[in-house]
């Protein structure tokens, strides 16, 4: 028996639909109401909060999950990636009021010190460091477009896809740091134990995703 991690959330209509296209037995999932736990056939399935996904198949209590890279990325978790499904399509960006445009097209150390407001602190960092920058991070769990207005943090790192919510709050794209898209992942020790088992669930996956991005 398998068992996958699912997120909740905008996601998780995603997940069910490229399983069932994938001819995986996972027609509970559509009407989940408020178990965490199903099991159909050979499969056991674990809806989990996003973030927490990750977490779950790192530690072995579930084989398989799906993630977006920004979550992924976040976890700092030893994970392997499986596929990526092309779902979710977003980047994960900095932003800031318009004014702040000048300083991003400087010299690194116009952008040392910045507060950054973030549900990605690690993330932050990290991409920072990359750029040979060191910023102060200001985690938040949401709304975090607001953090500038507020003067809690001069820019933020979150998730951009079609820029309504940036545009909404006065920001602009100051810097594209990395893709995200909703990925499958598996531990390294269910890639040794049961590969065959995981080479075919991501086989059927993938084929359902080439299906949906068929014209
Ligand atoms: N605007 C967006 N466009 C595309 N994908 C997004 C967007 N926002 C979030 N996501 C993806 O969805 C995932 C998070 O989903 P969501 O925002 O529904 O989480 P959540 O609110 O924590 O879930 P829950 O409803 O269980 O509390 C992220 O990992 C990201 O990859
Ligand atoms: O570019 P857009 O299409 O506007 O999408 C981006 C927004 O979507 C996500 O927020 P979410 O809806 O999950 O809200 P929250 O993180 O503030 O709770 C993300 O954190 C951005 O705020």
């Amino acid at each position: 028996m398998l068992t996958l991690a699912l997120p909740t959330g905008r996601s998780l209509e995603a997940c069910t639909a490229l399983l069932l296209e994938g001819g995986l037995p996972a027609e509970p999932l559509l009407r989940p109401g408020r178990n965490l736990e199903f099991r159909c056939g050979d499969f056991r399935y674990l809806l989990a909060k996003p973030t927490d996904v990750p977490t779950l198949v790192h530690y072995g209590a579930a084989d398989l999950g799906f993630g977006g890279t920004d979550v992924i990325v976040e976890s700092g978790a030893e994970l392997l990636e499986l596929l990526d499904t092309g779902e979710g399509r977003c980047r994960m960006a900095v932003a800031g009021p318009p004014a702040l445009a000048e300083r991003f097209c400087g010299h690194e150390s116009e952008r040392m010190g910045l507060r950054v407001a973030t549900k990605y602190p690690r993330t932050a960092e990290r991409e920072f460091a990359l750029r040979g920058i060191q910023v102060r991070t200001v985690p938040l769990h949401g709304s975090v477009e607001i953090a500038p207005a507020l003067g809690i943090a001069d820019c933020i790192l979150d998730i951009v896809q079609t820029g309504t919510t940036l545009k909404a709050n006065g920001l602009v794209v100051l810097e594209e740091f990395f893709p995200v898209s909703l990925r499958l992942v598996s531990s390294l020790a269910a890639s040794q134990l049961a590969w065959e088992a995981l080479e075919d669930v991501t086989e059927r996956i993938a084929r359902a995703c080439e299906r949906r991005r068929r014209p």
